[in-house]
């Protein structure tokens, strides 16, 4: 069974070293004989960084909006239309500057439906300057964006400690632990270094932090405060001004984990047992989705799960899909939903095989 294409997905305030850390990561790959695709997101209606990119690495550009909002549904066709095109093995995307990864997170997912991906990482760079600057000065909108940034990762880049004295570097690590605690955290110039995330074979989920206490992540409202307008004089009509506060010590200090489990099926499954499955989730894994071959049905059905509710409707996609469960929720125990869905599908099998052979016994 042929593995999913894994995505990385690099956030960071503007200038942070988004590009220079894609630039270095590209030519890792590229030696170590892999075959990366990428993807660049821009606000604006051109994608300057996207020249620094080599001309024989396949790229999607997706200008005049933000994957974390206003473009956020076009994300998944941009990587569908590039694997179909050039079948890259590794996708990295590149978020604009002023991006909350957690908006991001559902979209990249949502291609797992039909595309057989995973997200792995999402790597956060820092811009030390920026960030030390900001943290002693007046805070305010852009440093929450930072760290909100910060707090979403499952690998930190410190970049351009060139710009920060060694004395400041305590301060800084200091800081950002208080946003993230246990992601991996590097400290580079020119974002050397800290691409140990590459070689992890532990996916996303095992690591993922997020604002799962947010109030504006996950208030139910679609609404988020991510500074747009502040950072780039690019306003959505659905940006909500909070308190203004500097960032919450509320939820800084949560364990709670917003975890993403991918599930891949080889056979078909049955139905009943399945949704079952589904209606009986842990009150911790709130979204659950994927499309699914159903034993003795014709064709697919894709399933939506939310907060209690499992909706399902059968589908006739043009082409093969992969078969996949794709589950999201706090401390979400990625064994636990493995061995489960595991077993669904040795006993359907198993069932199938009994049928089978029943039928030619009689
Ligand atoms: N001094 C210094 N400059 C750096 C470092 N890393 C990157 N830069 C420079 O910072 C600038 C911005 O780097 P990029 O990699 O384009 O940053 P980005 O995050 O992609 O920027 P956006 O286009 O805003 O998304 C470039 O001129 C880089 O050469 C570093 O560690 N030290």
């Amino acid at each position: 069974m042929s593995h999913p294409v894994p995505i990385y997905l690099f956030c960071g305030f503007l200038g942070s070293g988004k590009t220079t850390l894609l630039n270095n990561v590209l030519d890792f790959l590229q030696e170590s004989g892999k075959k990366p695709a990428v993807v660049m997101n821009e606000l604006g209606d051109i994608n300057i960084d996207g020249q620094i990119i080599g001309q024989n690495v396949p790229m999607a550009e997706m200008l005049s909006g933000c994957i974390c909002c206003t473009i956020s549904g076009d994300l998944g066709m941009t990587i569908y239309e590039l694997c179909q095109t050039h079948e890259p093995d590794v996708i990295l995307i590149e978020a604009t500057g002023v991006a909350n990864p957690l908006e991001i997170i559902n979209s990249v997912t949502e291609t797992s439906l039909f595309l057989k991906t995973e997200l792995k990482h999402i790597v956060t760079v820092i811009d030390a300057p920026s960030f030390l600057e900001l943290r002693r000065g007046v805070k305010g909108r852009v440093y929450r964006l930072m760290g909100e940034q910060i707090l979403a990762a499952s690998s930190l880049i410190l970049n351009k400690i060139d710009k920060v004295s060694a004395e400041d570097l305590p301060e800084l690590e200091r800081e950002i632990r208080e946003w993230n605690a246990t992601a991996p955290l590097y400290s580079t110039v020119y974002a050397q270094g800290g691409l140990d995330f590459l070689h992890e074979s532990a996916d996303l989920g095992d690591s993922w932090r997020a604002a799962a206490k947010q109030p504006d992540v996950h208030d139910g409202s679609g609404h988020h405060d991510h500074a747009h307008e502040h950072a780039h004089n690019h306003t959505h009509d659905h940006d909500h001004d909070h308190d203004g506060a500097e960032h919450a010590p509320t939820y800084h200090h949560s364990h709670d984990h917003v975890m993403v489990y991918t599930h891949y099926f080889d056979n078909p499954i049955q139905r009943e047992p399945f949704e079952a499955f589904i209606q009986n989730l842990p009150s911790n894994v709130f979204r659950a989705k994927g499309v699914l071959q159903y034993a003795d049905e014709n064709s697919p059905t894709l399933f939506q799960y939310a907060f209690g509710q499992l909706e399902s409707f059968q589908i006739r996609p043009q082409k093969q899909l992969p078969q996949v469960a794709v589950l999201i929720g706090e401390h979400l125990s990625k064994t636990d939903m493995a061995l489960a869905l595991e077993k669904l599908e040795n006993d359907s099998e198993a069932s199938r095989i009994g049928g089978v052979s029943v039928a030619a016994e009689e």
